[in-house]
C-alpha cells in the first residue's frame, strides 16, 4: 500500500534571522553537491536581491524579492509552489528531486508550513521534509530576547544548526545551545563555520528570556548611492551610521561598482564583513542593480538616510 506523502514532491525550509548565515550555508551546500537537483527558491524581503548572487551553483533558481514570504509575500510563494509543482507532474515527468526554500530573514518557518498544509493543491503535492533554521552564535543569544520573530524561527524548526560557530567565544556559544534546548527540545542541533560542519560547544547555562518589548517592525530601506567611485565614502558612511545608530541596523546589503569590479558589502548588527569581489560571469536569477544598498532595520525614514548619505557620499 503506498505511504501517505509517497510521491510528493519533498521541501526543506531553509530559515534563520536575518545575516545568520542561509545563503552561506546554502552555497556550501551546493559546492558539496548538496541539493545538486533541486529547485532553489531565494525570498527576500527587500526588492532589490541579493543572495542569488551567492548561489550561482544551483541548478535552478526562482528569486521572490519584495516582500517576506511568511506575510505579504505569501501568495506569489504559493503561486510559485503550485506552478514547481505542476512543472514536475504530468506528462514530462519529475525534473527535480525537491524544493530548497531560502526565506527572507523576516519570515517565520512555521506561519509558511501552516499555509502550505492549508493550500488544497500543495497539501497534495509538496511535503515538509526539514525545517531548518540557522542560528548566528555571534547575536543569537541577544536576537532570542529582543526579537520574538527569532524566538518563533527556533521553535519551528526541527533543525538547528549554530553558525559562525568558531568565531563566537565559547562561554556564550555554549549559553547560546542551551537556551536553545530549553526553547525548542526535540530539534536536532548541530554546528557549522561557513557551511561546513563543525562541533557544538560544551552546553552552558540557558540564559531566561525577557519578554520583548514592544517595537517598530523591521523593515527594509532602500538607498541609491550612485556608481562607481562611491566605495570610500559608503564604507565611512556605514561605520558612522553604525557608530550612531547601530541598535537599529539589523542588517546592510548591496552591491557598488569598484575598480576592482562589482564589490558586495554587508553588515550584521555592528559587524561589517569583509567586502567580496563578484565574479562578473553570468549567475542564476535577476541581474543586481548595482550602486544600490539594503538597509533592514527599525525606526528610519527614507529622508533620513538620503540626508545622512549626502553628508558622505561623493560630490
Ligand atoms: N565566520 C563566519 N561568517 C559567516 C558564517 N555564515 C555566514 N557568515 C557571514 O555572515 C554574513 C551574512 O551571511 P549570509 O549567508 O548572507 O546570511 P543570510 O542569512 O543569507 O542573510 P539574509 O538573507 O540577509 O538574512 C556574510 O558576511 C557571511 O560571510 C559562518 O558560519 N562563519
Amino acid at each position: 500500500m503506498a505511504e501517505p506523502g509517497e510521491g510528493r514532491l519533498g521541501l526543506t525550509i531553509l530559515g534563520g534571522f536575518l545575516g545568520a548565515g542561509k545563503s552561506t550555508w546554502a552555497r556550501h551546500q551546493l559546492h558539496e553537491g548538496q541539493f545538486a537537483r533541486h529547485h532553489l527558491i531565494v525570498n527576500e524581503a527587500a526588492g532589490t536581491p541579493v543572495d542569488n548572487l551567492l548561489l550561482g551553483g544551483a541548478a535552478r533558481l526562482s528569486v521572490l524579492a519584495g516582500g517576506c514570504a511568511c506575510c505579504e509575500g505569501l501568495p506569489a510563494l504559493i503561486s510559485l509552489l503550485r506552478h514547481v509543482c505542476d512543472e514536475n507532474t504530468g506528462a514530462a515527468g519529475r525534473q527535480i528531486d525537491g524544493i530548497l526554500l531560502e526565506t527572507s530573514g523576516l519570515a517565520d518557518p512555521g506561519a509558511i508550513a501552516r499555509a502550505i498544509a492549508a493550500d488544497p493543491v500543495l497539501a497534495r503535492h509538496l511535503r515538509i521534509t526539514t525545517t531548518l533554521v540557522l542560528i548566528d552564535a555571534l547575536h543569537g543569544l541577544a536576537q532570542l530576547s529582543a526579537e520574538p520573530l527569532a524566538r518563533a524561527q527556533a521553535e519551528a524548526a526541527d533543525r538547528l544548526i549554530l553558525t559562525k560557530a568558531m568565531r563566537a567565544e565559547p562561554g556564550a556559544a555554549g549559553d547560546l545551545l542551551a537556551t536553545l534546548r530549553l526553547l525548542n527540545p526535540a530539534a536536532d542541533i548541530s554546528g557549522a563555520e561557513l557551511g561546513l560542519a563543525v562541533a557544538l560547544p560544551e552546553p552552558g547555562t540557558a540564559r531566561l528570556l525577557a519578554g520583548p518589548e514592544r517595537q517598530a517592525p523591521i523593515r527594509p530601506w532602500r538607498l541609491d548611492v550612485g556608481a562607481e567611485g562611491a566605495w570610500v565614502a559608503l564604507s565611512t558612511w556605514l561605520s558612522a551610521l553604525l557608530a550612531a545608530r547601530g541598535e537599529d541596523v539589523v542588517r546592510v546589503k548591496g552591491v557598488v561598482r569598484t575598480p576592482a569590479g562589482r564589490l558586495l558589502l554587508q553588515s550584521v548588527r555592528r559587524v561589517v564583513q569583509p567586502p567580496e569581489i563578484l565574479p562578473e560571469t553570468e549567475l542564476a536569477g535577476p541581474a543586481p542593480e548595482e550602486g544600490v544598498i539594503v538597509l533592514i532595520g527599525r525606526n528610519f525614514d527614507a529622508a533620513m538616510l538620503e540626508r545622512s548619505w549626502r553628508l558622505f557620499g561623493p560630490g
